[in-house]
């Protein structure tokens, strides 16, 4: 039990969904996936697994199929693949809505594909050149806020700020100015500026997320907290993306300070999920004056006693904040008419 316990898993905690666990079971962490095949710790070490007929003929929606960081219970073969009998209870999750190979316009069923599971920190990461975008800064807190980890700035390739003519700390301040109670920690993993900051959050047996687009440093990042190359890292070409590093599975990593780093390439193309708690909390104040609109429908455009056109003429609100707020609703509008539970197709079950 010792090994599992360093990835995070507390004894006891589980035990509520069961009495005891069945005979012949025993907990583990998916710290791998390649397509069927999962890599998870258990207290014999790292082995490999697969789903049960029995699990996968209980299945019956996308996000019940096991994600990196899940903690599972297996019935453990030493001469072959053990078998994931259940997912445990999940602490924190992020779910990316999966369009099934459609364009946005075009589909009919979004499916919640789960690509995380259990972290206790997200790190969402934005480097400081010219790619730095406030809105999408806001937009991954939202998804940060509801996923159940407790989400952290960090802005990357800090040393490029003076060659880029950016300034850092406008930057901190803009993103403190929208949500003051998030940490914003500028580092470079090149020449290791405000990477000690970062030991706050490196204890043993957390688990860490990376959110952030393609090329912001997450590669870099997680060689630099690892003192090695654990990821390989290639540099960009302008004007040909082809050749680049991209993760092509999805893994749950040890760091030798005993701290879990979950980078999978489905946390590169995270769409909303269900992301009206993590609206709520950002965009508290604009509900606040939605609320003290005279009207209960009012559309906020050309209605009297509207609290928002009066806060967006006195200044007290602004503009831009409003469009993210409705931008944010609408997607997240857009995501929820479109998902209601489907039964999975045989290939969908086999796929997970
Ligand atoms: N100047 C500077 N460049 C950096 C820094 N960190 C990473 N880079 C460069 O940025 C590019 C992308 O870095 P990666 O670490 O591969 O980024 P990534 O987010 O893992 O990218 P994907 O794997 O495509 O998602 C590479 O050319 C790195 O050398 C930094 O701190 N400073
Ligand atoms: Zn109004």
């Amino acid at each position: 039990m010792k090994i599992l316990k360093e990835y995070g898993y507390i004894q006891g905690e589980n035990t509520h969904i069961y009495d005891t666990f069945p005979t012949g079971v025993i907990p583990a962490r998916v710290v791998e996936i390649h397509r069927n095949l999962y890599k998870v710790v258990c207290e014999h070490g790292e082995v490999n697994a697969s789903l049960k007929g029995a699990f996968v003929h209980e299945v019956k929606e996308r996000s019940d199929f096991p994600a990196v960081g899940d903690f599972v219970l297996i019935t453990y073969n030493d001469c072959g693949n053990s078998g994931i009998v259940k997912i445990l209870p999940r602490k924190s999750k992020f779910s990316r809505t999966d369009f099934s190979g459609h364009a946005v316009g075009y589909v009919k069923t979004i499916l919640e594909q789960v690509v995380a599971a259990n972290f206790d920190y997200v790190y969402i990461m934005s480097s400081l050149n010219q790619d730095f975008n406030l809105n999408r800064i806001m937009r991954y807190l939202t998804q940060a806020r509801q996923s159940g980890g407790k989400p952290v700035v960090i802005l990357t390739k800090a040393d490029l700020c003076d060659e880029e003519k950016i300034d850092l700390q406008a930057q901190v301040n803009a993103i403190k100015a929208l949500a003051d109670d998030i940490d914003v920690i500028p580092v470079s993993s090149y020449t290791k500026v405000g990477i000690d900051q970062l030991t706050q959050y490196l204890t043993p047996r957390k688990t860490i997320v990376f959110l952030g687009m393609s090329g912001v440093g997450k590669s870099s990042l997680l060689n630099a907290l690892a003192k090695e190359t654990v990821m390989t890292v290639k540099d960009i070409r302008a004007d040909d993306a082809r050749g680049r590093h991209t993760t092509t599975h999805r893994q749950l990593i040890m760091l030798p300070t005993g701290t879990m780093i979950i980078d999978t390439p489905g946390m590169r193309e995270l769409g909303l999920w269900d992301a009206e708690e993590g609206i709520h909390m950002a965009f508290s104040e604009i509900e606040d004056l939605i609320n003290m609109c005279r009207f209960s429908n009012c559309h906020h455009k050309t209605e009297p006693g509207c609290a928002v056109l009066s806060a967006l003429a006195s200044g007290d609100l602004s503009k831009s904040h409003w469009h993210d707020y409705l931008a944010q609703k609408r997607e997240s509008t857009f995501v929820k008419q479109k998902v209601k539970p489907k039964k999975l197709s045989k290939k969908m079950r086999k796929r997970g």
